[in-house]
């Protein structure tokens, strides 16, 4: 049963009936949304899974939550309605209901209305349940009233909204049973006292009766005046500036939410078996995205070479835990003071929520990471690998001075994820920004090529202050052979 048709099974859809004559309108709108998966296909079913008023029937505006079953995957939509919009709020319009309960009425993204914004924030303050949602809040952290709301503008998978330039709130857009790592994961790193997530403090979720609750929702710290990773490396570049002190902390950083994930959520070593199913998964998904994105087929048998690698490996060693999931350089913020946070512990958006909550090795995000440094590279005219280079370098030492593991000294585990993210950046490219998938494709063809003998870790690593500007800052390490 898919996540969509499980949920609904469950959960409580008296009000489902009423916004049937909605559907129409939905259907039209939600293709042209950023968060909606289905792009590119035509919608051939649409379902409501549940709908609730979060104000009293009548009020106007209104604010109508829904859950939407598109094509087996549930959507959460937050509608408001009034009889007209005001011009402000034109551009929020989704469109008008012609008939049933809400006929006559202009419905549009609630999100977009600071009136319903505000009312959000209200629900959120105050515990309890509300038809099929259960709002929560750790009640050590006081959210003020009255905070003003506005829409975080940019490229999201999900829809977020700031109030006071205080706090944040993630509204999930494509949900599903269980709880979503982005709440679960900042909870658990919050209890252990690692302070490099900023701590849910308020989120609601969907309550199907005797089902998993789906997490629709989580209102957190806002960073005020912090810098997103990717912004800031790219700013560096531009001014032909090293960021190698920066991703060395970045390294540390990562490392320190590694050890406390691991310290607080089970870890599991992973044998033969499981290393060889690992990298079975890696080799499907590659043939899946080679389906859909020609470009990649020339590539396949090469890049097939770092999963066969992995499976020979037998898996020694290697450790499997809770990890970031969809670590880039623009799920990191550098505060005020210096110091990196982590955000959107998600996971790869697409992926089935089962699948994102499983153990796996760290160097998945290790490889996310360093993979954003190319993309970054790559995204300056002339392109700049020694800067990438450099920083690739830097994080790794900065994750080795942390936990004392060089994720270099992994280079067949390193290489199979790199291969497994660039494969997935050509889907995601090729799905959302067509024109970034000359980025991938780089890699995807240095990948690709016979990996070339390993360079040995330096057994003592340089302090950060000693990394070497440009354009050698590394001493070249004696070539081993491959393992
Ligand atoms: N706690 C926070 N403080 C400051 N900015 C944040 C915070 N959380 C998220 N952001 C900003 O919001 C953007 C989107 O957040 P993210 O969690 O990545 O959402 P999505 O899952 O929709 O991509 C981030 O790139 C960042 O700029
Ligand atoms: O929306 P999310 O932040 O969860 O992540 C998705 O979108 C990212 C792009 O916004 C995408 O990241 C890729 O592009 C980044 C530059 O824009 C680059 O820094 C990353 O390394 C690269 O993977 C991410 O893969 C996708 O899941």
């Amino acid at each position: 049963m898919s996540e969509a048709a499980s949920a609904r099974s469950r959960l409580t859809a008296d009000r489902a009936a009423g916004i049937a004559p909605l559907e129409p309108i939905l259907r039209a709108w939600l293709p042209a949304q950023r968060w909606f998966a289905g792009k590119g296909r035509a919608i051939s079913r649409l379902t409501t899974v549940s709908a609730a008023d979060l104000l009293p029937p009548g009020s106007t505006p209104g604010l109508l939550h829904v859950l939407l079953d598109v094509d087996g995957d549930c959507y959460q939509l937050l509608l408001g309605l009034r009889p007209s919009l005001p011009p402000a709020l034109a551009p929020a319009l989704i469109g008008h209901a012609e008939n049933g309960p809400y006929a006559g009425r202009a419905v549009y993204e609630a999100l977009g209305d600071p009136r319903l914004a505000a009312m959000l924030l209200e629900r959120l303050r105050s515990p309890g349940v509300l038809g099929p949602l259960r709002f929560d809040r750790d009640p050590a952290t006081p959210v003020p009233a009255g905070l003003t709301p506005r829409p975080l503008s940019g490229e999201q998978t999900n829809s977020s909204l700031i109030y006071g330039d205080s706090f944040i709130l993630k509204v999930f857009r494509r949900v599903g049973p269980g709880v979503n790592p982005d709440l679960e994961l900042p909870r658990a790193l919050a209890a252990a006292g690692c302070t490099r997530v900023p701590a849910p403090v308020a989120w609601y979720e969907a309550e199907p009766p005797g089902g998993e609750p789906l997490t629709l929702g989580v209102l957190q710290p806002y960073l005020r005046g912090s810098d997103d990773g990717w912004q800031l490396a790219l700013r560096r570049l531009g001014a032909g500036e090293d960021f190698t002190a920066e991703a060395h902390a970045l390294g540390r950083a990562t490392a320190e939410v590694h050890s406390a994930l691991a310290a607080a959520l089970p870890t599991v070593g992973l044998g033969p078996e499981q290393t060889a199913r690992l990298a079975a998964g890696m080799t499907a998904r590659l043939a899946a995205t080679a389906r859909e994105v020609p470009a990649l087929r020339p590539y396949e048998a090469g890049l097939r070479g770092a999963f066969d690698a992995l499976a020979a490996s037998r898996g020694t060693g290697v450790a499997a835990q809770r990890i970031h999931g969809d670590l880039h350089l623009g799920q990191t913020l550098r505060t005020l003071d210096g110091s990196w946070s982590l955000i959107d512990f998600e996971g790869e958006p697409a992926r089935p929520l089962a699948d994102r909550r499983r153990p796996e090795p760290a160097v998945r995000d290790i490889a996310g990471i360093l993979r954003s440094f190319d993309y970054a590279a790559r995204s300056h005219r002339p392109f700049a690998p020694a800067w990438a280079d450099d920083c690739r370098a830097a994080f790794c030492e900065g994750y080795a001075r942390t936990t004392g593991r060089d994720p270099r000294e992994d280079p067949v585990l390193l290489r199979a994820y790199e291969t497994d993210k660039a494969v997935y950046e050509a889907r995601y490219e090729s799905r959302h920004r067509p024109d970034w998938l000359h980025v991938p494709m780089a890699a995807i063809r240095r990948l690709s090529e016979p990996a070339r003998p390993a360079h040995r870790v330096p057994p003592t690593l340089p302090a950060p202050g000693a990394l070497s500007p440009h354009p050698h800052p590394h001493p070249k390490p004696p070539r081993r052979p491959l393992a």
